[in-house]
C-alpha cells in the first residue's frame, strides 16, 4: 500500500502513547519460555514480537518462519539449539536468509549443539536438532552484531555450568548486550562483565511473583524527535511511557536532538519534546551504541538544511536492508547531496527545494518512518507504507493523530 503525505503542519501541543519496546519484549518473551514464572506487562505489539510469541509455542518438526525479524532469528536459534529432543527449521524472508548468522551458529555448534545450513551458508535457512550443550566456555567476535551475544546470554543460565563468553575485538551496540544482561539480573541470574569477559551463572527456575514492566520504544520515539525538530518553536510532544533510567541505547535521543533546538523533560512516566530553540548548523555524531537512529537523524538533517557527519555505521549494512546505500538512494531523489561509506555518512547542507519523490522503503521499516517527517517541509509519497508493522503497528494513526494528513 503506497500512501501520500501532504505538506502539514502538526498542532501545538499534542500526546501519543508508543507500545512496549520491540528490543526488551523479545528478551522477555525468550526468558518466559525458559522461566514461566515471569509475567510480562506492556509487551511490544510488534510484528517481531508477534512472531516471536508465536515461535517460542511451535512443536517439534515444525517449520518456523519469523520473516524480516532479526532477534527473533538470533535468539531462536540459541533457544531451539538447547531444546532437547526438538527438531525444528528456522526460516525467515528473503532479506533475513541474506542476513548472516555464521558467528552465532559456530559459537553454539562449539557449545555442543547441532545446527546446519539449509540453504546458504552462514545464513538462514538453519536445520537445528535441539540437545544438551556440553561446553560453556566460548569466545566470538563482538563487532559485527550484538544480537549474536544476547541470544547466547539468554540460553545461558539453563546451561548446567551456565556460560563464560570472551568477545574478541571491538563491541558494537553495547547497550543492546546490558539490556541482556540487566534482564537477567532482574530474574534472579548473577552475571559479571570485566575486560570484554561475561560470566553467567546458572539459574535453575524463578522464585517469587517475577512481573517486568517493558518500557515504551526509544527506537519508536525517534520519529517523535524528529517531528518536533522540524516543528516551530513552540511545538510539544508528550509521548509514554518512558523513563529516565532507560535499559535501551536508543534513549540517547533526549541528549543528542538538543543539538536540533529539541528539549526533552522527564514528567512522571511520560516525557515531554519541545522545540525551544533554533538547531546548530553542523552535526556529527558517532552512533555505535544506537544504530537503529541513523536513519532518523540524517533525515532530520536533511529536513533543516543542517550539514550532518555520522560514524559508527558498520552494522547498518546487514540490517533489513542495506541502510546506508537505501538513505543514499532516497535522499538523492529529493534533492540531497550525501556521500557513505561502509560505517560512514555525510550529508551537505540542503537548500530546502525538495523534489517530489516516492520513497522506496526496502522492506526496511524505519526507511518508511525516518522520512514520514518530511511531510512537515514537503509533499511526499511513501511506497509498502505498512511495512512499519515490524516494530510500530500504529504509526500512521499516530501521525494522523497529531495533525499528519495522510492519503491512502
Ligand atoms: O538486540 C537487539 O534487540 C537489537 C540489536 C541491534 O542490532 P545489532 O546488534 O546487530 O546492531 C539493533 O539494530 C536491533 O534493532 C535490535
Ligand atoms: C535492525 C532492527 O531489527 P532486527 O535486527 O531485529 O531485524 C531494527 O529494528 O532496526
Amino acid at each position: 500500500m503506497n500512501i501520500k503525505l501532504l505538506k502539514s503542519q502538526i498542532k501545538t501541543v499534542s500526546s501519543i502513547t508508543i507500545t512496549g519496546s520491540k528490543s526488551e519484549s523479545n528478551r522477555l518473551l525468550l526468558l518466559q519460555a525458559l522461566y514461566p514464572e515471569i509475567k510480562i506487562e506492556n509487551l511490544s505489539n510488534s510484528d517481531d514480537s508477534v512472531v516471536m510469541s508465536k515461535a517460542l509455542s511451535s512443536n517439534s518438526n515444525a517449520v518456523i518462519d519469523i520473516h524480516h525479524a532479526g532477534t527473533a532469528m538470533r535468539f531462536l536459534t540459541a533457544f531451539f539449539a538447547t531444546q532437547e529432543g526438538k527438531e525444528v527449521t528456522l526460516t525467515g524472508s528473503q532479506r533475513m536468509k541474506e542476513r548472516p548468522i555464521q558467528i552465532l551458529v559456530e559459537a553454539l555448534n562449539q557449545l555442543g549443539a547441532n545446527i546446519s545450513y539449509l540453504e546458504n551458508s552462514g545464513c538462514p535457512p538453519l536445520l537445528i536438532k535441539g540437545k544438551a550443550l556440553t561446553q560453556n566456555k566460548i569466545s566470538l567476535k563482538a563487532n559485527v552484531s550484538s544480537q549474536y551475544i544476547s541470544a547466547l546470554l539468554l540460553i545461558a543460565p539453563k546451561l548446567e555450568q551456565g556460560l563464560e563468553l570472551t568477545l574478541n575485538g571491538e563491541i558494537t551496540s553495547i547497550p543492546y548486550i546490558n539490556m541482556t544482561l540487566n534482564l537477567l539480573n532482574q530474574i534472579g541470574v548473577e552475571t559479571s562483565f570485566k575486560n570484554n569477559v561475561i560470566t553467567v551463572n546458572p539459574l535453575k527456575s524463578v522464585s517469587g511473583d517475577k512481573t517486568i514492566v517493558v518500557e515504551s520504544d526509544w527506537s519508536s520515539a525517534s520519529y517523535f524527535y524528529s517531528i518536533v525538530a522540524l516543528s516551530p518553536i513552540g511545538t510539544q510532544v508528550e509521548l509514554s511511557s518512558y523513563k529516565q533510567d532507560s535499559l535501551q541505547g536508543d534513549s540517547v535521543l533526549a541528549e543528542l536532538y538538543q543539538a536540533f533546538g529539541v528539549k526533552t523533560v522527564f514528567k512522571g512516566l511520560s516525557i515531554v519534546l519541545e522545540k525551544t530553540s533554533q538547531h546548530q548548523p553542523d552535526i556529527a555524531f558517532n552512533l555505535v551504541k544506537s544504530p537503529d537512529i541513523a536513519q532518523t537523524i540524517a533525515v532530520t538533517a536533511l529536513g533543516l538544511g543542517v550539514k550532518c557527519d555520522l560514524e559508527g555505521l558498520h552494522t547498518l549494512k546487514i540490517k533489513e536492508t542495506d541502510r546506508l546505500v537505501a538513505l543514499k538512494n532516497e535522499i538523492e531523489k529529493l534533492g540531497g547531496d550525501i556521500e557513505v561509506t561502509n560505517e560512514t555518512l555525510h550529508l551537505k547542507p540542503f537548500d530546502g527545494n525538495f523534489k517530489l519523490a516516492t520513497i522506496q522503503t526496502y522492506n526496511d521499516h524505519r526507511m518508511a518512518m525516518a522520512f514520514a517527517p518530511l511531510a512537515l517541509k514537503t509533499e511526499l509519497k511513501i511506497e509498502d507504507a505498512m511495512v512499519v508493522s515490524k516494530s510500530y503497528p500504529t504509526f500512521w494513526d499516530d501521525l494522523k493523530s497529531i495533525g499528519f494528513q495522510i492519503n491512502q
